[in-house]
């Protein structure tokens, strides 16, 4: 099927099926118009596509090849440099498309910056959001931009999605006191364990957005981020988090989001195709 914004870029490296007929279907989001700090989200989703090549499609974990699973790939948001608001727009619009075509499908987002998890939250109205992120993303607005990507988490709790944060390790006092205001719950980085998950996300309601701002994960595992923190979590922290909201929720959507970088190979990319085909597994193992 056609899509009004999107263009084909490199595709993962198994027979992939058309989005009509897929469980999971993979859309990029070049865009880096608001980094205020490390360049290259833009190449994000061709760099975790890329480092997918370096992966085994059986994850032994689960015993599921997902090479066996209907994934499709309908490449990448056509951005609108610089416009965070327009560009999630064209996120929103592809995700409609794609739900209108394909009910039950997984949307999952490759980014390039945070900002764009709005335009798919817009599409698919979950009813909580849980993220993986060194920051709270709460800032009312940020470099004069409301859509920046250190205001997601707010514009989202906004719509009425009750959120809960893990692996943070960075905000300002109005992020704190705006996240005690809304019942938002969020556990920092050193304090992060599965209990501490599982407590707080057991009580959310379902459907549940998914979403993973690479940088909340130790540094050592993601030097390629557009705002790099020391101090996050472990890379089985994240997976075993996943799994459980996999296995004990339903699930709208998920997302790996400010991967940045300009080399092939680079480990940021390579932390964030590992856990995509972690999810993916993960899913097709129910
Ligand atoms: N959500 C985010 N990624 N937020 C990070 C915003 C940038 C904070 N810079 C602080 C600079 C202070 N001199
Ligand atoms: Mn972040
Ligand atoms: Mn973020």
């Amino acid at each position: 099927m056609d899509f009004l914004y999107t263009y084909e870029t490199l595709k993962l490296e198994f027979p992939l099926a058309e989005p009509e007929d897929a469980r999971f279907v993979i859309l990029g989001v070049p865009f880096d118009g608001t980094t205020s700090f490390k360049p290259g989200a833009r190449f994000g989703p061709t760099l975790i596509r890329h480092a997918t090549l370096n992966l085994e499609s059986y994850v032994l974990d689960y015993d599921v090849d997902i090479a066996e699973l209907p994934i499709a790939d309908i490449g990448d948001v056509a951005v609108v440099a610089g416009d965070p608001r327009k560009t999630a727009d064209r996120v929103r619009e592809t995700v409609e498309e794609l739900k209108r075509a394909n009910p039950s499908v997984i949307p999952i987002l490759l980014g390039g910056e945070h900002s764009q998890t709005l335009g798919a939250v817009e599409a698919l109205k979950p009813k909580s959001y849980v993220v993986f992120d060194a920051h709270l993303d709460l800032r009312e607005s940020y470099e004069d931009n409301p859509y920046n990507h250190a205001c997601v988490a707010r514009r989202i709790a906004e719509l009425g999605v009750k959120e809960a944060m893990f692996g943070i390790r960075s905000g300002t006092r109005e992020e704190v006191a705006y996240a005690e205001e809304s019942g938002i719950q969020w556990v920092h980085a050193r304090d992060y364990s599965f209990d501490a998950f599982v407590e707080l996300v057991k009580p959310l309601p379902e459907p549940v957005y998914i979403s993973i701002d690479i940088d909340a994960f130790d540094l050592s595992l993601v030097p390629s981020t557009g705002t790099p923190e020391a101090g996050g979590l472990r890379f089985w922290d994240v997976v075993e988090a996943v799994e459980w909201l996999v296995e004990n929720k339903r699930i709208a959507g998920f997302d790996i989001m400010e991967v940045a970088g300009s080399e092939l190979g680079d480990v940021t990319a390579l932390t964030a195709a590992k856990l995509l085909f972690h999810f993916i597994g993960a899913m097709g193992r129910l």
